[in-house]
């Protein structure tokens, strides 16, 4: 049976207006969600380490910023918008002894739940609104009078309130706007991990290295490597996301569809079915989250700031960069080193 599709008309945000909602964490999702929800006319408060470079940026676009614990004391609604492999650490040091009986603990992936890096408390709340977007589009979405899509999931049902609580938070953030599914934490984490890193973020940015560096080294200029393999990948996607495989196809070259059809096939072919196969299992096993949770305490993270290293060094960023800055087509949005991640969505407006 198809899922049913949640948007406006069944979420109501009344379950969260006499309510205080905390927003732990202030990046990507943290800040695209606490803007949205006060938009909303909610009352939010934010969570933050003392020595955080998001403090400031939190008060200038006028929030309350408290120390962590007392966030979560001051609220009925906690979203925990760290990094996951934080959580267990944010939440056995600050948010655990605050977590009394009623309150509503929400995520906005099922990673710490799933693989129980945390255990909340029966007679509290858990549930999931995960935006199917990067928080910083989840933002520019809203304040454009849209939504990314989500979907919403309840864990632990402690008041009868849970789904509700969802409903509004997705509500508030805009998701409504463009619909929202319900699922549960263990297939948000599966399909969320393998996701981004067999198709999305790992595998789009392989292929399109691939493809970068195969004409570089045939001798062609990068530029037109880059418009060909990167820049013009999203007007592709554009296209299969307003209209799908067949309406991109419908709208390239004949020449360009008998490509796609016989050779693609070949480029992407049953071994990588294969391995990505294994890539699933392994994100099931837990082997995944196992290996990354080990990087991002014991391991310092030196092995993922060496591949970082070697990537940002890679040509396509520079001859990217370049291209970007003279290009009106694409709007630049300076990273700034050492930032808050909310600063980026602030700097670029
Ligand atoms: N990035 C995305 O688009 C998506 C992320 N998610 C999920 O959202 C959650 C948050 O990820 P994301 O937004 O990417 O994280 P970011 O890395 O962008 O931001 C993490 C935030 O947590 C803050 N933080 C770190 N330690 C603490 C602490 N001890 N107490 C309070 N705040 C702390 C950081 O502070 P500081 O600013 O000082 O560094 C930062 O503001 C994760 O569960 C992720 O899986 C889900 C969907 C998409
Ligand atoms: C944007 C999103 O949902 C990702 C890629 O899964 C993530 O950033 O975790």
């Amino acid at each position: 049976m198809a899922a049913k599709i949640y948007t406006n008309k069944d979420a109501s945000l009344t379950p969260l207006k006499k309510k205080t909602l905390a927003v732990i964490g202030f990046g990507s999702q943290g800040h695209a969600h606490a803007l949205n929800l006060k938009d909303s006319g909610l009352k939010v408060v934010i969570g933050l380490y003392p020595k955080s470079k998001s403090r400031e940026v939190a008060k200038k676009l006028g929030f309350q910023v408290m120390d962590t614990a007392e966030a979560v004391k001051a609220a009925d609604v906690i979203f925990v918008a760290v990094p996951d492999t934080k959580i267990a650490g944010v939440y056995n040091k600050d948010i655990a002894a605050n977590l009394t009986k009623g309150k509503t603990l929400l995520f906005s992936h099922g990673f710490a739940v799933h693989f129980k890096t945390i255990e909340a408390p029966k007679d509290v709340n858990v549930i999931m609104v995960a935006p199917k977007g990067p928080g910083h589009t989840v933002r520019s979405q809203f304040v454009d009078g849209k939504g990314v899509p989500g979907l919403i999931a309840v864990h632990n049902d402690a008041d009868g309130k849970a789904k509700d609580i969802a409903l509004a938070w997705a509500r508030g953030v805009g998701c409504t706007r463009a619909g929202v599914f319900e699922t549960n934490f263990r297939e948000e984490t599966v399909t969320d991990l393998f996701g981004e890193q067999t198709v999305l973020c790992g595998g789009a940015s392989a292929l399109v290295k691939a493809g970068f560096e195969v004409l570089v080294e045939a001798g062609y200029q990068p530029e037109m490597a880059y418009f060909e393999c990167l820049h013009e990948l999203k007007l592709i996607v554009d296209l299969m996301n307003e209209s799908g495989i067949a309406g991109m196809r419908f709208s390239i070259s004949e020449t360009a569809e008998w490509g796609d059809v016989s050779v693609g096939p070949k480029i992407i072919d049953a071994g990588v079915k294969k391995r990505m196969a294994k890539q699933l299992k392994e994100i099931e096993s837990g082997k995944f989250a196992k290996e990354w949770i080990a990087e991002a305490t014991t391991g310092g993270y030196k092995k993922f700031n060496a591949i970082r290293k070697a990537e940002a060094a890679h040509q396509i960023e520079k001859t990217g960069e370049k291209l970007r800055s003279t290009m009106s087509w694409i709007k630049q949005k300076k990273l700034k080193k050492g930032a808050a991640q909310a600063s980026y969505i602030s700097s670029s407006k």
